[in-house]
Order: C-alpha cells, then sequence, then structure tokens
C-alpha cells in the first residue's frame, strides 16, 4: 500500500453472529484486514475458520438475521454496515464484485448467457462479445445464445469473470472461483482474474484453499483461524517463514508442498466453533508451542517480523516448539 493513501477497505475488529433456530454461531470473532488500491490478497485456513463469512461482510451480503455486535467495515471510506439500502446498492453495483465459487449455480438456468449479462450490466454500456473475447473465449456471439447448461464449468466461471470485471470493480471478492475446475482451467482461470484485475487497478480478495495458487497471484496473504485474520504479510515471506504456529501446520498439512519421500503432514484436533467471547487463543488446544498464558490470555495483534500475528509464542522462539503434527493416514 503506498503511504499516505487511505486504505480501500478496512474491516475493524469485527465480530459476526449466524443465528439459528437453534444456536448461535461465531463466525468472525474480531476480524481485522485492511487492504490498499490494487492490492491482492489471498484469504487461507481451513473449512470454518470464517473466510466466506469475511468476503459476504464486506458487501454486506450475509443472511437476513446474522448479527454484527462489534467492529466496521470501510469501502472506499464509506462504512457498510450503516450504509443506507440505496448508498449500499450503488456501493455494490459501483465499486463491488464477486466472483463465487459455483458460477453454473450462480447463473439463471432459464436465461441463455448474453440476456443475464445485460440484465446484470443493465446500466453499463457493454460489447458483450468483446466482454467474452476479453476473456478468451472463442466464438462469443454463439455462446451469447446459449443456456447455463450448455456451458462448461471452465466456461461459466470465464463468463463470471467477465460479469464481474466488467464495471471495473475497485473491489473484487472471489470465493474459491475455481476450486471445481481442473488443474489447466484453473490457472488460466486465475491469470484472466488477476490479469484483469491489474489493468483495471482492482484489488483483490481470493478466499482460498490453494496456498500454491495464492503463492502465484497474491502479494499478500491472511490467514484465517476462528473467525480472525492470526497472520497477514507479504506472501513471500509468510510462506517462507511463517510467525503462527498454524501457518506452519496449515503449510505443513499442504500436498502440494510436500516433497517427494516425505509424509504429509496433518493438523491434530478440530477447528473451534464459537458461541461466544472465547477465553485465551483458540488455537491452544492444537499447537504444541502453547504456554501457560494461551488458555487464558486472547492474543493481541502484534507486530513479528514485518507482519502482523496474533500470537503470544511466535516465530519458533527458544521456549518454542513446531505446531503438534501427525502423520496422514
Ligand atoms: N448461514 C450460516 N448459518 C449458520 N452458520 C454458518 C452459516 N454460514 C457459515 N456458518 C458457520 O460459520 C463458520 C464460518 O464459516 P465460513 O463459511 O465463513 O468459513 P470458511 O472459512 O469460508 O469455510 P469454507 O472454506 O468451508 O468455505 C462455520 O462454523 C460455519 O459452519
Amino acid at each position: 500500500m503506498t503511504v499516505g493513501t487511505p486504505p480501500l477497505l478496512v474491516i475493524d475488529d469485527v465480530v459476526t453472529e449466524y443465528r439459528t433456530a437453534t444456536r448461535v454461531v461465531r463466525a468472525l470473532d474480531g476480524a481485522s484486514l485492511t487492504a490498499g488500491r490494487g492490492e491482492t490478497v489471498g484469504i487461507v485456513g481451513e473449512s470454518g475458520s470464517g473466510k466466506s463469512t469475511l468476503g459476504l461482510l464486506t458487501g454486506r451480503l450475509l443472511p437476513s438475521g446474522t448479527r454484527c455486535p462489534r467492529g466496521r467495515v470501510l469501502v472506499d471510506g464509506e462504512s457498510v454496515l450503516d450504509l443506507p439500502p440505496d448508498r449500499l446498492a450503488r456501493l455494490r453495483r459501483e465499486r463491488l464484485a464477486f466472483v463465487p465459487q459455483d458460477p453454473i449455480g450462480a447463473l439463471d438456468p432459464t436465461l441463455r448467457i448474453g440476456r443475464q449479462l445485460r440484465l446484470a450490466l443493465r446500466d453499463t454500456p457493454a460489447d458483450l462479445a468483446a466482454l467474452l473475447e476479453q476473456v478468451r473465449i472463442r466464438d462469443p456471439e454463439h455462446v451469447l445464445r446459449l443456456y447455463p447448461h450448455q456451458i462448461s464449468g471452465g466456461m461459466a466461471q470465464r463468463v463470471a469473470v467477465a460479469m464481474a470485471m466488467a464495471r471495473k470493480p475497485a473491489l473484487l471478492i472471489a470465493d474459491e472461483p475455481t476450486a471445481a475446475l481442473d488443474s489447466q482451467v484453473r490457472e488460466e482461470v486465475l491469470r484472466l482474474l488477476f490479469t484483469l484485475a491489474a489493468e483495471n487497478g482492482t484489488t483483490v480478495l481470493w478466499l482460498s484453499h490453494d496456498l500454491g495458487g495464492v503463492a502465484r497471484w497474491c502479494a499478500r496473504i491472511a490467514v484465517m483461524y476462528g473467525g480472525r485474520v492470526v497472520e497477514d504479510g507479504t506472501t513471500a515471506e509468510v510462506l517462507s517463514a511463517p510467525q503462527h504456529p498454524y501457518t506452519g501446520a496449515l503449510l505443513a498439512a499442504d500436498p502440494a508442498r510436500a516433497k517427494g519421500g516425505t509424509r504429509l503432514l496433518t493438523i491434530g484436533g478440530t477447528p473451534p466453533v464459537l458461541s461466544d467471547d472465547p477465553q485465551g487463543c483458540v488455537f491452544a488446544p492444537r499447537c504444541d508451542s502453547a504456554g501457560e498464558d494461551c488458555p487464558a490470555v486472547r492474543p493481541a495483534p502484534r507486530t513479528v517480523a514485518g507482519r502482523t500475528v496474533l500470537c503470544h509464542h511466535p516465530g519458533g522462539t527458544p521456549e518454542t516448539v513446531p505446531a503438534r503434527k501427525e502423520s496422514a493416514r
């Protein structure tokens, strides 16, 4: 981020709670993140760590009944959680875009691709064929006449990228947009997405399980655990020398990083499902670096090795040992 330029996105100490008939699930527990204009940020963490909730929160797109009792979200200086409906709609239309996990499911099965694009971009004059050409769709006139079930997952994801980028959004939230694609198509879609974002100066939050992809495409990485960002720094530094024991464990458990002949490591225990204020560090029960203070005292953000870390014993200091690892079966 350029010094002196206000960040495009500020998520500050947000608590978010889903309410079901039987329980409260606290999906974000004091999550904080900032992103500058044009920055590319990969948000990683195990299932349930709060990535999708953070993405939806950014556009105030959480299901009705979801509560945010604490914190604030600013997009381009506008307080998303406080905006009246008309200004929220304008913010979403003019400055935000989302690429969903399941593009075919997100498209209306009863409408041709061309009609859907026209509806989605009704305020934006756009040459639809040129838009599809931009995402390397050959014979775009033909594709515009097709229904969603007539196109492949990779094609649908390109259409979703074209739709999202047509308005040159300030902020793009991509929630695992390539999870269902094979590796070659996945890389092509990511290349398109990040190339268009760079051309337009769009900030990207990529919610991902793909650490290798984040390493290739994102300048920054934010690691989530238990509804908080527990480590946040430049991707190269975080991946080469993780400071939070959870980041270290996540990297050790990544099949793509396992060296030939070595056993894949998994993180023992299960991630927490919170319902109210937890005591201490919620990773402590799974962490061999934990000291006496960890289950008792909630870690505050601190700067370690040039990044923000929420841990009492970061970076394998002498009194710590690596996070608990168990060999995978
Ligand atoms: N609509 C909902 N109602 C109730 N609980 C929910 C809802 N959506 C998410 N949760 C819960 O909130 C927590 C955070 O979920 P979230 O989907 O944000 O995590 P995630 O990191 O995106 O997971 P994944 O990688 O599997 O998409 C989880 O415990 C999840 O079960």
